[in-house]
């Protein structure tokens, strides 16, 4: 996200360049001070100099300053007289100010009564005994305790993360973080802005209704939800739909980082926390956006044999209770986004916490077209730039990376000192960011796209075409997380399931490898999951549920847990081996129906491919079109009914 300006004006804050100025200027001035011979000093008199001029009579007045040192002022009489000449030039280059000499004195009571008795003479018209400080010797002694405040100072402000530039966080290293965004002046965000996520907007519409207009809920008994977490990838443009909702609703928007939170030393996090819902509340109804908030938010006390997460504990407690704390009636919503919903602490999902999860996913097709569209709007481009064809040469990217392929192009084109941003600016733009991605291997080349495209599209033939297999309701090769495609199932909630049903489960889960095979005669190692979770389900076939033959009706399943500490197995070195094949023999039956299935079904599985390529995403209804109806699902809906 944006780190822009701190519109907070309340803060005290001294500019730390107020403080090294002044350390400098303590540098200067004692060096100053203590330099010694500057040329428009007064030059220094031997003793037997000054007895002379003296006894001439030449001098005007002596000034003694703590019995040490004299400044000596001389007369007229004594400007005129030449043989002062040799004394010191100095003397005649300012005749009128003085003191004309210094000099070191001796005694100071033998001093004193030798100038007592000149005057007594009329041979010198004043003397006197002063005491001075100096500002020098005070200044050197003070020395180190400066220097000791002076790298203090610079510790504070580095250990408080002062690299935004503002200082003074010593003083304020307990007050939360949060940038504030006003809603009049510095939020412009709405709906708009966020192009495509149809299905988050309309999830956190209900939000923006809450804000605006709490009684309408709170007059029905209601309570209004308190957070919502948005999950996603980054660069999905989180942080811009948590902003949007303050737009959309007109409230203020408290943004920070969970990191902000997080300080070495002990009670930070959970003051900062508390300073921020203060803040909050005082300017409700609001938004709280906590960006990252796995940083505070990881489950507790999982691997806590170091002992050295405790600061980030109370930090997470705080958080916690400031949530439970405030009413119903506070009209602060805390919107957090991450992109590792399963590390956080389920406690924070809990009701009346952020019981809501909304998923913010990478874009597909027709939503990077729209976000380019978005994107593209303020840039000077060329008629007619197609912005399907644009969506079509950034598989896998994110809202962030089209904004910056937009900006590059941009940047480009300046470069060749174009009028308008052209196609070509854009295919070099996405050239380079693509180098930029492929380092984070983030990027999909055309034959990836389709080996993908044709695993998932095995899946979904496979279990279209089984009874038994859960129906299925959306295919995508937008990749999320560790995988790099998605068939999801319409899973039944079955309380008993039958040997078939299993068997049939498992047939569509090889499907994936089985196109693979079917279509380029190789296997790939995009299967992982696939496999894991086939064997997995094998090996309950075998060992728990009794459904395997050889094996008979015996489970090896200890529901007391007791076993997980016996290091033996259950059964014999003969049984295991038998179980092994088992399970294997299953997993190879499965495998081959699959293939077999799909041999029969080339076509159409080629043909799921190319729209999946296409668009990415499908759903039932293509499936529809292209199987035809699932006679099946009509069994099904028949025996529910
Ligand atoms: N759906 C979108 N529509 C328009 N622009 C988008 C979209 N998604 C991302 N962007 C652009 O990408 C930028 C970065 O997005 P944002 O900071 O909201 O992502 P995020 O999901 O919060 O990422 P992170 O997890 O890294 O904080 C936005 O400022 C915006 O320009
Ligand atoms: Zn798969």
């Amino acid at each position: 996200m944006a780190k822009d300006n701190n519109p907070n004006p309340s803060k005290f804050k001294i500019s730390p360049w107020l403080i090294y100025t002044a350390i400098l200027l303590v540098f200067l001035f004692i060096s100053f001070a203590t330099g010694g011979s500057n040329l428009s000093e007064p030059a220094q008199l031997t003793s037997s100099k000054f007895n002379v001029l003296l006894e001439k009579g030449q001098i005007e007045k002596v000034i003694v300053y703590n019995k040490a040192e004299a400044e000596v002022y001389l007369n007229a009489a004594a400007l005129k007289d030449p043989a002062n000449k040799k004394v010191a030039n100095d003397i005649f280059e300012r005749p009128n100010k003085g003191p004309h000499y210094t000099l070191e004195i001796g005694n100071d009571q033998i001093f004193q009564t030798k100038l007592e008795k000149a005057v007594g003479e009329g041979k010198l018209k004043d003397f006197n005994f002063l005491q001075k400080n100096n500002w020098s010797d005070i200044l050197i002694s003070l020395l180190p305790i400066i220097i000791i405040i002076g790298v203090w100072i610079f510790i504070m402000r580095k250990m408080s993360g002062g690299a935004g530039g503002s200082g003074g966080q010593i003083f304020n290293i307990g007050k939360s973080k949060a940038k504030l965004f006003d809603e009049k002046t510095d939020i412009k965000t709405t709906f708009k802005d966020v192009a495509g996520l149809e299905g988050a907007k309309e999830e956190i519409q209900e939000i923006v209704e809450f804000l605006k207009n709490p009684e309408k809920y709170t007059n029905l008994g209601g309570k209004i939800p308190k957070g919502a977490l948005l999950v996603g990838p980054p660069g999905t443009g989180k942080t811009l739909l948590a902003k949007a909702v303050a737009g959309e609703a007109q409230v203020p928007f408290f943004s920070l980082s969970g990191s902000d939170f997080v300080e070495m030393f002990v009670g930070v996090g959970a003051s900062r926390v508390r300073d921020l819902f203060k803040q909050a509340k005082e300017k409700s109804p609001a938004i709280i956006f906590i960006d990252e908030i796995d940083a505070v938010g990881r489950a507790r006390g999982k691997s806590n044999m170091s002992g050295g997460n405790d600061e980030r504990e109370n930090t997470l407690n705080q958080l916690l209770t400031e949530m439970d704390g405030f009413g119903t009636n506070s009209n602060v919503i805390v919107l957090a986004a991450t992109n590792r919903a399963d590390v956080l602490d389920k406690a924070l999902m809990r009701a009346g916490r952020f019981d809501r999860q909304i998923f913010v996913d990478l874009p597909d097709i027709r939503e990077r077209a729209e976000i380019f569209k978005v994107h593209l709007a303020p840039i000077k481009k060329v008629e007619g730039l197609d912005l399907d064809f644009l969506a079509k040469q950034t598989p896998g990217f994110s809202g962030a990376d089209i904004a910056n392929v937009c900006n590059e192009a941009a940047l480009i084109a300046a470069r060749y000192n174009k009028t308008a941003v052209d196609r070509q600016d854009f295919l070099d733009a996405v050239d380079r960011i693509i180098g930029g991605l492929e380092k984070k291997n983030k990027i999909i080349t055309p034959d990836e796209k389709r080996a993908i495209a044709i695993h998932e599209a095995g899946h979904a033939t496979v279990s279209w075409m089984l009874e038994h297999a859960a129906p299925l309701i959306k295919v995508t090769i937008v990749p999320r997380g560790q995988s790099l495609g998605a068939a999801w199932y319409l899973p039944e909630e079955r309380q008993i399931v039958r040997t078939d049903q299993m068997l049939d489960e498992m047939c569509a889960t090889m499907g994936g490898r089985a196109a693979e095979k079917v279509t380029f005669d190789r296997i790939s190692t995009g299967a992982l999951s696939d496999l894991e979770k086939v064997t997995r389900q094998a090996r309950a076939m075998v060992t728990i549920y009794g459904l395997n033959e050889k094996i008979g009706n015996v489970t090896y399943y200890d529901s007391t847990g007791q076993s997980e500490y016996n290091f033996s197995k259950p059964y014999s070195e003969e049984t295991a081996k038998v179980i092994d094949k088992e399970i294997s023999d299953l997993i190879e039956g499965q495998y081959e129906r699959a293939i077999k299935i799909l041999e029969e079904n080339k076509d159409k599985l080629n043909q799921l491919a190319d729209i999946l390529i296409e668009k990415e995403v499908i759903f039932k209804d293509d499936l529809e079109t292209i199987f035809g109806k699932r006679t099946f699902d009509k069994n099904l809906e028949e025996v529910v009914s």
